[in-house]
């Protein structure tokens, strides 16, 4: 009995916490009759946790996804500013943390998988080095060390011949096996949590199930948290436990995401309506202002 009450507490325990996130524009560009004039809001003061499970954020293009995910990584652009009531990982107050805080956090507790490897890659670098440099950064390994875990890893990301992948240069690789790569590295110091922003995007259906279940596959053996942020509800209802729906900057509904196609709330039963079909399967999802794209379970006129 208190085996299992510890094993509930270790899925449940949130790993992190957001409390009343906000971003806004560091210019002050919106006009208040009382204020002046006021920063604009692009991400109106969220909360959720993500523990030691799959959380996606999913939202129609503008809503906030990637800037919620930035937000929590420290890397906004500088004409943006963040602030929130509480921003932790554990026990450490991301909000408070300096340049150096964040080197030593980045890569080694929590990770960044980006939609398309060809801007997270440095081109310049072979892979070898790209995937070890958070063993670079945060241990003292020696290198015959570190290219061994670095190997080890590329194969355990499902790469074929990883001896080949750790001497190539990022344009010596498909869109897959640099996507494989991102993940490697950014797995290889074992972070606590992996942020997967649009992982998947930019590959073909096929490759793009292989990675999402490689991501699935490394997390759970790793008992890692994950927040996946993607447009794609279809995706997400398999592949997630939990998810967010942001509108406009703000969490409009929170589920299982086994329940969505029994969603209640008008907005998100919207969303799964409107999902992509096969034919238009990878397209995102149009922001609700486009005319030729109205919600089903929008009311507004
Ligand atoms: N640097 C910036 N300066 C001003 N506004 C920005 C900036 N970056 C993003 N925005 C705006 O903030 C809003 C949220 O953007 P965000 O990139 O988070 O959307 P998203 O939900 O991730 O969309 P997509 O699915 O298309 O990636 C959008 O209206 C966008 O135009």
């Amino acid at each position: 009995m208190g085996c299992a009450i510890s094993w509930i507490r270790v899925m449940t325990d949130s790993l992190l916490q957001v409390e009343d996130l906000v971003v806004e524009t560091r210019d002050r560009t919106v006009r208040d009759e009382e204020a002046g004039t006021l920063p604009r809001q692009l991400v109106h003061g969220i909360s959720f946790t993500v523990g030691r499970e799959k959380v996606a954020i999913v939202g129609e293009s503008g809503s906030g996804k990637s800037l919620t995910a930035r937000a929590i990584m420290g890397l906004l652009p500088t004409s943006l500013a963040a602030r929130a009531a509480g921003l932790r990982l554990g026990e450490t107050d991301l909000a408070g943390l300096d340049a150096r805080g964040w080197q030593r956090l980045r890569g080694r507790r929590i990770g960044l998988v980006l939609q398309d490897p060809k801007f997270s890659l440095n081109p310049a670098h072979r892979i070898g080095r790209q995937v070890e440099e958070v063993l670079l950064l945060h241990g003292r390994l020696p290198k015959a060390e570190r290219r061994r875990k670095a190997l080890a890893m590329l194969a355990d990301v499902g790469l074929d011949d990883p001896e080949r992948i750790y001497a190539s240069l990022p344009a010596e690789l498909s869109g897959g096996m640099g996507q494989r790569v991102m993940i490697a590295a950014m797995l290889i110091g074992e972070p606590e949590l992996l942020i997967a922003d649009e992982p998947t995007s930019a590959l073909d259906h096929v490759v793009r199930d292989q990675i999402l279940a490689l991501i699935e596959r490394l997390a759970r053996e790793r008992g890692m948290g994950l927040l996946l942020i993607s447009h794609d509800l279809q995706q997400v209802s398999h592949f997630a436990d939990r998810v967010l729906v942001m509108r406009r900057g703000s969490i409009v509904d929170a589920l299982p995401a086994n329940q969505l196609a029994q969603a209640t709330q008008p907005y998100t039963r919207g969303l799964w309506q409107a999902r992509p079909s096969a034919a238009t399967y990878g397209t995102r999802l149009p922001a609700p202002d486009t005319p030729q794209a109205p919600y089903p379970g929008d009311a507004r006129p």
